[in-house]
């Protein structure tokens, strides 16, 4: 038997399960890797907004950590919600010191209907510490504006952007998601290679895309830590994201949760 791995999340809360720690926890579980959690912040949001934010102490998440990896040593890291500076300078120096467990790094910066989790003036110290040491980051568009102050209104401006992510901010490979631009779903992934690769999907016709991206990143994770090869894993996690959204549970009086289940039901039927 395949001995089984292990994919560590740190992030923040969603209570209504779509989101954050949750979602990531639900994606690992569906793709058979054991999930284990670092929580930063308690997020008092549901589908419809974010109503508060209380951020755990910064010793605290250090002993969590420290917990989590003394005993069950991690074969992938991706981190989500990383909110304040003192976050970030602690996560940048234990994920740097880490040797060869991927770390996927998940820009978040905003919940769908627009609340922000992270303040403005934290989102370059985020650029400048976590993204330099990420196997792969995995912005929104409007992440990806906000990492190289530009704006991205093309596949094209897609390309762009993740070049320039690569060659000025550091990370090995990107891959930024156009969940938010008109048309297909169409993702760019570029990195070190220097080749790039265009990932398209139908876009499902919904609002309920509440945690695509901690989905999506939380896949990636997944097979990370399985050793799948980078852009087999991300084509595995635009499938599985897809399809989470394609069923999604209509559910929540906003935007809501997607179905992390979804790509199980598809791969029986086939
Ligand atoms: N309506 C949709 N139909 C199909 N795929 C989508 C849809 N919305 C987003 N996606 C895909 O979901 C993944 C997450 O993207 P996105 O929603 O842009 O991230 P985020 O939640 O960080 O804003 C990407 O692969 C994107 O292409
Ligand atoms: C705690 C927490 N982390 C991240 C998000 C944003 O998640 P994301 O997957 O980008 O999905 P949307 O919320 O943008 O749909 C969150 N809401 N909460």
């Amino acid at each position: 038997m395949t001995p089984i791995k292990h994919a560590l999340t740190i992030a923040g809360t969603d209570p209504t399960g779509g989101a954050g720690i949750q979602a990531d926890l639900k994606t690992f579980q569906e793709l058979h890797v054991y999930g284990m959690s670092v929580l930063t912040s308690i997020v008092a949001q549901n589908t419809m907004g974010v109503k508060d934010i209380h951020h755990l102490p910064i010793d605290f998440i250090e002993l969590q950590l420290q917990s989590v990896i003394e005993d069950i040593y991690p074969h992938a890291i991706k981190t989500g919600m990383i909110a304040q500076k003192e976050m970030m300078a602690l996560l940048a120096t234990k994920l740097g010191s880490l040797q060869n467990v991927p770390y996927i790094c998940d820009p978040v910066m905003m919940a769908k209907n627009g609340d922000p989790l992270l303040e403005k003036d934290v989102r370059s110290f985020l650029r400048d510490t976590l993204v330099p040491l990420a196997t792969i980051v995995t912005p929104n568009i409007a992440e990806a504006e906000d990492l190289i102050d530009m704006k991205i209104d093309t596949l094209e401006d897609m390309k762009k952007a993740a070049e320039r992510i690569i060659h000025e901010l550091g990370a090995k490979y990107v891959v930024i998601k156009g969940g938010s631009l008109n048309g297909e779903a169409t993702d760019v992934f570029y990195g070190k290679s220097r080749e790039f690769h265009i990932l398209d999907a139908p876009r499902t016709d919904t609002k309920h895309t509440h945690g695509t991206g901690c989905t999506f990143s939380a896949a990636i994770t997944s097979e990370l830590a399985k050793g799948i090869p980078i852009f087999e894993a991300v084509k595995k996690a635009k499938q599985f994201t897809a399809a989470a959204i394609a069923h999604s549970l209509n559910i929540g009086h906003g935007y809501g949760p997607t179905n992390h289940w979804a790509y199980r039901l598809n791969a029986s039927s086939n």
